[in-house]
């Protein structure tokens, strides 16, 4: 019943030596001896355990995939996030090297009925999905197997697969080159022209491909060639290259202003002295943090250590990328969502082999198997992105610190705006703190103009943008600059509505309306993927006069088109981007001024460093305001002030506007002054009186099933109990249903606690986590998350 906890089983005779802990095995689990993987986690003679054991079946690596620190790790992890162990030990391996499990229905007998032998179609096993078989051949199968006449198999795939190329290799001698050439027939062109090359290349070995290439000969000839005795053709191991469209020029260190300069020494110190301290770098946008991180990560590497470097969503900021790799070459490795399975699992072993000393990646890249880190770097600390939603809920800040105790290394949390979290822990100074408060070009911050859009609205015809949006927009065409663009899509989508009788499309499967896509020509829902055509007439009433609401980047594009005709666009939103490397495309076509103005949604906010943009518009401020979440006004203010800082950032002046329907709220304001540290002070007093983090911490409880009385039974039942555990300081909010109160067909309902010391809180949600293996049996699932960022 409780499975979170080691397992012991018999290593055979021949297993011996070849097994050790941290490897992957296979074993056999449970009553229907299914096999899973599992990891060794200790070795030892004379189990305990007094009946008889089970055997492990094999085992998968050649060598540990999870070394003591990952253990160890794992471990914390676990009793931390509120997870189980092995789900831990997965989460730090490439998704190449998880299991995939295959189910199997055997035949065992031939007196079957038709419709068990219409599934086996004349073979003795096959695939077996339970989702995807009709329920009345479904409801046969299983009638089969409790007669013994059909079984099912569980294997285990490991999909870690090296990529395997065939090479060349000249094995003649000058003599023998000849001796082989006088034998040759005149006419003999092709093996003529092989000869001299192999000549020119003695003993090299080289991938086939390219010397096919260079020599324009085809696979035919070297295999003549092979025949002859004059090379040799083997399979190598290749490498799958994530960097090969990267434009990488080498670029050599800047002088650093006195500010980076500052901020490097310090680091660096405390790297020097293997000191486990945490920074908080805190350098206003263009302030060159960047070029802080690069020089801390090459002093790290000449004192013969590693570097990690964790930034948001890397495949939307290859800038950064191209900037690492351009510093330290072949020394980098990527770890991101971007690269295919097969890159991740190249890049993991060139990190565990050591061939590689300087990771970027993003937040699982937190796991890579470095050895002897240096530094840890954490750019946009204030991301969301870097706290995982599913099990394990882990946030990467507290996985760097932890790795940074064990190897005795500083960790650089860097940011314009950095969490209200981590700014507080600055000031207490739990952190140490570094500031940089100017420009690397020496000037102002853009100026920003926060236009009403109340009083805009009578009076323009162009729903999205103000006369002063426009006026600003023709200039900066006329002046050949260029202009980013921005509409803001979070807490917000296009759906359809009828006009007549006010329907709105929902999703079958969840309560929330469908979102329309221009590109698919489709009505789908974020949530649970479901899609279905866009209606021509109104389901509900028939009538034609659908309206469809809410700007898209789209129709945003159409209007821009209409009133600036000469202007260059290029549009960059989830529609444009979903293929490989689209987001690269984009921006290096725009960095190259081929287009002029980049229209966006938020994933044009960071990190772009374009020295001609001197003009941003934000369309739309204050979506994010409406949402019933307490950090709502700490994320519309980090978004705001992030791309007003991709204005003027070289030598010309940069200019910004905003438009919103909420002039007078704070964060807009304070983000019209790019005012940090006053926004800071008002937001956490606000936040202390709301009882709210950093002051309090938070842990979210959710109970979902698709009976929604049974889920809401189990969170009242969770409710009544952990009341019992907590003092009169602590905070419980709920039960509620969640603001999407249907996902996917299941019911969420969750309490919120919020807690400053509970001494008996963990102990209590340890035991609710191990029930629910319990209660995942009777369908409903349990998810304990502690300090969530999303939190409606
Ligand atoms: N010491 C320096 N000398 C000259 N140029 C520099 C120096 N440091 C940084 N730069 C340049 O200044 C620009 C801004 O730097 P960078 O992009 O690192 O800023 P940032 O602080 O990361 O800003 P943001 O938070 O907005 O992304 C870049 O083009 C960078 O190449
Ligand atoms: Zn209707
Ligand atoms: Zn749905």
């Amino acid at each position: 019943m409780q499975t979170d906890k080691p397992f012991t089983y018999k290593v055979d005779e021949h297993l011996r030596n070849r097994i050790s802990i941290g490897m992957r095995v296979i074993v056999p689990f449970g009553k229907g001896d299914r096999l899973i993987q599992g990891f060794v986690v200790r070795i030892f003679d004379n189990p305990k355990y007094q009946g008889q054991l089970k055997k492990i079946i094999s085992v998968i690596d050649l060598a540990p995939v999870l070394n003591q620190e990952c253990l160890k790790l794992a471990e914390w992890m676990a009793q931390e996030t509120f997870s189980f162990r092995i789900t831990c030990m997965q989460a730090m391996l490439p998704s190449a090297m998880r299991a995939q499990y295959q189910k199997k229905l055997v035949l065992l007998s031939n007196d079957i009925n038709k419709d068990v032998k219409s599934f086996f179609s004349g073979e003795g096993e096959k695939d077996f999905d339970e989702q995807k078989i009709p329920t009345r051949i479904l409801g046969q199968l299983i009638k089969a197997r409790q007669q013994n006449k059909v079984e099912i198999r569980y294997t285990v795939k490991d999909k870690a697969r090296v990529k395997k190329i065939i090479a060349i290799k000249s094995i003649l001698t000058e003599a023998s080159v000849v001796k082989e050439r006088a034998l040759l027939r005149a006419n003999a062109d092709n093996l003529k022209k092989l000869l001299k090359f192999l000549e020119s290349h003695p003993n090299e070995m080289m991938p086939q491909r390219k010397v096919e290439k260079a020599t324009n000969l085809s696979s035919n000839v070297l295999r003549t060639g092979e025949k002859k005795g004059w090379l040799t053709r083997e399979k190598i191991e290749e490498y799958r290259d994530p960097r090969k469209n990267l434009n990488i020029t080498r670029t050599l260190p800047k002088m650093l202003t006195s500010q980076q300069n500052q901020a490097v020494e310090t680091v660096v110190s405390e790297m020097k002295r293997e000191k486990a301290t945490t920074f908080l770098l805190q350098g206003v946008t263009g302030s060159g943090k960047t070029e802080v991180y690069l020089q801390v990560i090459a002093n790290a590497l000449t004192n013969k250590k590693t570097a990690l470097m964790l930034v948001p969503e890397i495949a939307l900021t290859p800038q950064m990328v191209e900037r690492v790799t351009s510093r330290f070459g072949k020394k980098v490795a990527l770890l991101h969502s971007g690269l295919s399975s097969g890159e991740r699992f190249d890049e993991w072993r060139r990190i565990e082999k050591n061939e590689a000393q300087v990771v970027v990646g993003a937040r699982s890249a937190v796991f890579a198997p470095l050895k002897n880190i240096g530094v840890i770097i954490i750019d946009e600390e204030h991301e969301a992105s870097y706290k995982q939603d599913n099990m394990p809920r882990y946030h990467a800040r507290d996985i760097a610190k932890w790795r940074a105790k064990y190897h005795h290394c500083p960790v650089l949390l860097g940011s314009a705006t950095p969490s209200l979290e981590s700014r507080a822990r600055a000031q207490k100074g739990v952190y140490r703190w570094l500031h940089m408060d100017t420009r690397v070009n020496q000037q102002p911050l853009p100026q920003v103009t926060v236009i009403d859009m109340r009083r805009e609205a009578h009076f323009s015809n162009n729903m999205n943008f103000s006369k002063a949006m426009l006026t600003n927009i023709q200039q900066t065409l006329e002046r050949d600059e260029q202009i980013i663009l921005m509409l803001n899509r979070r807490g917000y989508s296009s759906f359809m509505m009828c006009r007549d009788c006010g329907f709105v499309l929902k999703c079958p499967n969840c309560d929330i309306s469908l979102t329309l896509h221009m590109d698919t020509h489709s009505m789908k829902c974020h949530y649970c993927g479901h899609e279905e055509p866009i209606p021509r007439s109104c389901p509900s009433c028939n009538g034609s006069r659908i309206r469809y609401y809410g700007t898209g980047t789209q129709q945003v594009e159409t209007e821009l088109k209409k009133i600036f005709k000469q202007a260059k666009i290029l549009r960059m939103d989830v529609d444009t981007t979903r293929r490989k490397g689209a987001h690269k495309r984009i921006l290096d076509k725009f960095g190259q001024h081929e287009a002029d103005i980049l229209l966006g949604t938020q994933m044009i906010a960071k990190g772009l460093d374009y020295p001609n943009v001197t003009l941003v518009g934000v369309l739309n401020a204050d979506t994010a305001l409406g949402m019933a979440d307490f950090r709502a006004s700490e994320k519309t203010f980090q978004l705001l002030t992030q791309v007003s800082g991709r204005a003027g950032r070289a030598d010309k002046m940069g200019k910004v506007i905003i438009q919103t329907y909420n002039p007078d709220h704070y964060a807009i304001k304070l983000a019209k002054e790019q005012n940090y540290e006053l926004f800071f002070r008002k937001e956490m007093s606000i936040r202390h009186q709301g009882v709210y983090p950093p002051y309090y911490y938070t842990v979210q409880i959710t109970a979902s099933s698709r009976d929604e009385d049974q889920a809401a039974k189990k969170m009242y039942q969770i409710y009544g109990e952990i009341k019992k555990h907590l003092s009169q300081q602590a905070v419980v909010l709920g039960p509620t249903p969640q603001a999407v109160a249907r996902i996917n067909n299941r019911y969420f309902y969750q309490i919120i606690v919020k807690y400053k010391h509970e001494n008996k809180l963990f102990a209590y949600l340890d035991e609710v986590l191990h029930k629910s293996q319990k209660d995942e049996r009777d369908g409903i699932k349990i998810m304990i998350d502690r300090e969530p960022l999303n939190f409606v």
